[in-house]
């Protein structure tokens, strides 16, 4: 049983969508902080979403190679609990904000997993996301779990492509801390489908993985 899998729901934009994920069970909710991104949302919007959550749930902002001064204005702003660095920020880059945060690696193939992970020695934990060449994140794609390090020393979250379908598998294969999900529980990008959430939701927590 893998009840105590933590889920993050990704590229939150609208209020109703904060409200809708974490009324299904969502640990934490993440903000996309970068503008080429469908799921793109500014600081009004982040701090709209922000007062829908509250303070006993993370609220996460995610951030690809952006300017210290970019983050600094959000942060200035919007009450973020994590920060999510998805670029290719260096860890002394990631811990100039003072914040806890996690480190995404993206698995193109020639990755060692373990050698980036000990590059980044104060991050929170690892999201493992999958690797499409000028494509940061929210790819829809899922990567080989055979990659995903057993018995981490530090909390991983498997991202990339998971859905209400095959959430139950990916968590029995790989035994995370968490799950990250964006596009497979969308309506259209940027746009959460409540069937689609609730149903992820409770594939992901109440799932009997053992039966896997
Ligand atoms: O979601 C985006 O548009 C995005 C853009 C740029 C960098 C990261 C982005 N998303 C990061 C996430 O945490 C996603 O949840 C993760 O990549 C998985 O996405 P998906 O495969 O759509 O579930």
């Amino acid at each position: 049983m893998s009840q105590d899998i933590r889920v993050k729901i990704c590229g939150i934009t609208r209020s109703e969508d904060a409200r809708l994920a974490l009324r299904a069970g969502a640990h934490a909710l993440g903000l996309v902080f970068y503008p080429a991104s469908p799921r793109a949302v500014d600081i009004e919007q982040a701090k709209a979403v922000a007062r829908t959550v509250g303070p006993f749930a993370t609220l996460v902002g995610l951030f690809v190679n952006a300017a210290p001064a970019t983050i600094d204005a959000v942060l200035n702003e919007v009450p973020l609990q994590l920060l999510q660095f998805h670029g290719d920020e260096t860890a002394d880059e990631c811990v100039r904000y003072g914040r806890p945060y996690i480190k995404a690696l993206r698995m193109r193939p020639e990755l060692d997993v373990m050698a980036a992970m000990a590059e980044h020695p104060h991050a929170s934990g690892f999201l493992l996301d999958a690797y499409r060449k000028g494509v940061p994140g929210g790819t829809g794609e899922t990567f080989d779990w055979e990659r995903v390090p057993r018995n981490p020393e530090r909390p991983v979250i498997l991202a990339g492509g998971l859905t209400p379908d095959n959430v139950r598998q990916a968590i029995s294969a790989t035994r995370p801390y968490g799950v990250d999900v964006s596009g497979g529980v969308e309506a259209s990008p940027g746009l959460k489908d409540a069937g689609k959430v609730n149903q992820f939701m409770f594939n992901a927590l109440n799932g009997d993985q053992g039966e896997l």
